[in-house]
């Protein structure tokens, strides 16, 4: 005999900007398994405004009233928010899809929280791409992770680390190599831009031994990652090219990403680990 349906998962959406709002639009349009019930926004007034479109109309509240709403949160906000958006999901033992994986780095109580209540923290494949035979080959041996980011200026601008080490790319004419180090670093000094590295490491071998270039490209309009990576089951190397989004720090395909986690999530035919 066959198990009753569940009921759908309620999916709320903490912060309603470009991934959010592509997001909001897709649950509404209806994604299998799951409902959007609830959206945290800064400017309430202007979300109400932007999801007054929406055919299932959905309350738009602050972060901190998002958990009895819903069983499953989409951290899609400035990063310095993520501790507060994730915490009180994964203390109720619900789920949590984190698109500002950088935070992640300075907040690892959130994955002992997980851990302690059977919450869950699921960071997608994002801008990146190939995380899944990364995930594969880090069940075996993995020798070396390396990416090369490529931005386009006008994705790059404002960074702390430009500031702190005085380094202006707004007039170079040339490309640009401002950064060498470790996922790590780099989620500190670029907190808006290299989530997708900080993602590669947490699916490899760490955000310490993963090495990262980030290139300020000024003929680019494409937000480019190449990964790179030895392993003792394969060698593979992979390049995207991300058309930006509204927000020209975010590559389109990032909702997309997260539109097919969710789907993902109850579908009777899983492709991909
Ligand atoms: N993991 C990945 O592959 C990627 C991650 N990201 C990250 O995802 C996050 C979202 O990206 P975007 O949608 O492009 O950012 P965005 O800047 O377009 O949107 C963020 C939204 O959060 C809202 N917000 C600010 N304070 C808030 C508050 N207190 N309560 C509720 N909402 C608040 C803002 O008003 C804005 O609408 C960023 O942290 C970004 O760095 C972006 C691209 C790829
Ligand atoms: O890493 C990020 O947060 C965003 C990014 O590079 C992209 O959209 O290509």
């Amino acid at each position: 005999m066959s198990q009753p349906r569940p009921r759908p998962l309620r999916v709320a959406i903490a912060g309603l900007g470009a991934v959010g709002q592509r997001l909001a639009e897709a649950l509404d349009a209806g994604i299998p398994g799951c409902e959007l019930s609830a959206v945290a926004a800064r400017d309430k007034a202007k979300a109400a405004r932007t999801l007054s479109t929406l055919r299932h109309p959905v309350p738009v509240v602050d972060i901190a009233e998002l958990p009895p709403l819903a069983d499953l949160v989409v951290e899609c906000a400035p990063a310095a928010l993520l501790p507060q958006i994730v915490g009180p999901f994964v203390e109720a033992g619900k789920k949590a899809v984190v698109l500002s994986a950088g935070a992640l780095l300075s907040h690892e109580g959130l994955v002992e929280a997980a851990r302690r209540h059977g919450g869950q923290i699921i960071v997608p494949t994002g801008a990146l791409l190939g995380l899944d035979a990364v995930s594969a080959a880090a069940e075996g041996e993995i020798h070396a992770v390396r990416m090369i980011t490529r931005k386009p200026v006008r994705g790059l601008v404002g960074a702390p680390y430009l500031e702190e080490h005085g380094i202006r790319i707004e007039d170079i004419r040339e490309p640009l190599r401002i950064f060498q180090g470790t996922p790590r670093e780099a989620a500190i000094g670029f907190p808006a831009n290299l989530n997708v590295a900080v993602a590669l490491s947490l699916a490899g071998i760490g955000p310490d031994r993963t090495s990262l270039e980030i290139w300020a490209d000024p003929a680019l309009t494409r937000n480019t990652h190449r990964i790179e990576v030895e392993a003792d089951s394969a060698s593979f190397s992979m390049t995207i090219e991300n058309i930006p989004s509204e927000n020209p720090k975010t590559g389109k395909i990032t909702a997309l990403s997260v539109i097919a986690c969710l789907r993902k999530l109850g579908a009777p035919l899983r492709v991909g680990t």
